[in-house]
């Protein structure tokens, strides 16, 4: 069995190991054929848009649900068959997670450390969480954000060597979503793997390492956030008011041009560095000046866009 390791090792070893993942509900396919490696104290996230198969994927790692074909090995374990050594290794935070109203925070965790037989200390896990002050108070009667603490402590006290979070900020108001952020840093910095399924473009810019995006129940992508950036169609952008009109042949003519839009006498071009560079010695050589002239590079937001079609 894998035995916790405190270190980062990023890319040193393969912990998930998920290969032509399958699974179909009432004979339509939700995962088709997800194949997919997350390596030790790496955050990997999980992008898509809504019914991709994001939660259906990651609940059969966790052995959650049954695949119809295909492996997944988790620490060399399989989810299903190994259900009991699974739990002790990975820890999850799930889609709306509820407690009962009436547990306080320190009786959740009480009870939840009684399931495991290394538990972390939860009075330690509590206060580094920010949930000192809230260690009597009532399920439900914390915030939402306190109520995401909550449930990375949860995750976390069975000193696990995964942690697999599950759109772990909706809800939360951008205060508490970057508070939360810099919580999972501190998590991945103690050498555990996390799982990241996120809608948030600048939460998976920020914290991950590697994004699988899916759509329609299989990867279009899987790349470092700025690796998914740069394949993004829509490259490089510069915008501008010419001082007098130039000629459309000779804008569509540019190297690398991958698309030119006109809006009320604004000139809009898609392209790559070299469509800049073109534009700005066009410009020169016809004496014309550029009004609000801005460059921008293209997002993950953009990057999701080209691949699924679907707004993040
Ligand atoms: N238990 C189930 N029975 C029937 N259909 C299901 C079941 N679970 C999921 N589905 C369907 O499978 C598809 C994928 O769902 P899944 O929850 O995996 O998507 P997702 O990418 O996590 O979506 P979201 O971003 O909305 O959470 C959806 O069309 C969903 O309705």
């Amino acid at each position: 069995m894998c035995r916790p390791e405190p270190a980062r090792h990023c890319g040193s070893m393969t912990l998930i190991e998920v290969s032509d993942l399958r699974k179909s509900y009432g004979g339509r396919p939700v995962v088709d054929g997800v194949s997919l490696a997350v390596e030790e104290g790496e955050i990997f996230g999980v992008l898509g848009p809504n019914g991709a198969g994001k939660t259906t994927a990651v609940e059969s790692i966790l052995g959650l649900r049954v695949p119809d074909s295909g492996t997944i090995r988790v620490c060399g374990l399989d989810p299903v068959a190994d259900r009991a050594r699974m739990t002790l290794i990975v820890g999850a935070q799930l889609q709306e997670s509820e407690l009962q109203g009436k547990l306080t925070v320190a009786e959740s965790l009480e009870l939840f450390a009684a399931c495991y037989p290394r538990p972390a200390d939860w009075r330690t896990l509590a206060a580094r969480l920010g949930l000192e002050e809230k260690l009597h108070t009532r399920f439900a009667q914390l915030s939402g954000g306190q109520k995401q603490r909550l449930a990375i402590a949860l995750a976390l006290i069975g000193s696990p060597r995964v942690v697999v979070l599950d759109e772990l900020t909706t809800g939360l108001d951008p205060g508490a979503r970057r508070e939360v952020w810099s919580l999972i840093e501190d998590v991945r910095a103690s050498g555990v793997t996390i799982i990241l399924v996120t809608h948030f473009m600048e939460e998976a810019q920020r914290l991950c390492d590697r994004v699988a995006i899916f759509d329609r129940g299989r990867i279009a992508a899987l790349d470092t956030p700025s690796g998914l950036v740069a394949q993004s169609a829509s490259g490089t952008v510069i915008s501008f008011t010419p001082s007098r009109p130039l000629e459309e042949d000779v804008l569509a003519a540019l190297p690398g041009i991958a698309s030119l839009t006109h809006h009320d006498g604004r000139v809009t071009l898609a392209g790559t560095d070299e469509t800049v560079n073109a534009v700005i010695s066009l410009l020169a050589r016809n004496r014309v000046s550029a009004h609000q002239l801005r460059v921008t590079d293209s997002t993950l937001d953009d990057a999701f866009l080209d691949l699924t079609g679907a707004e993040a």
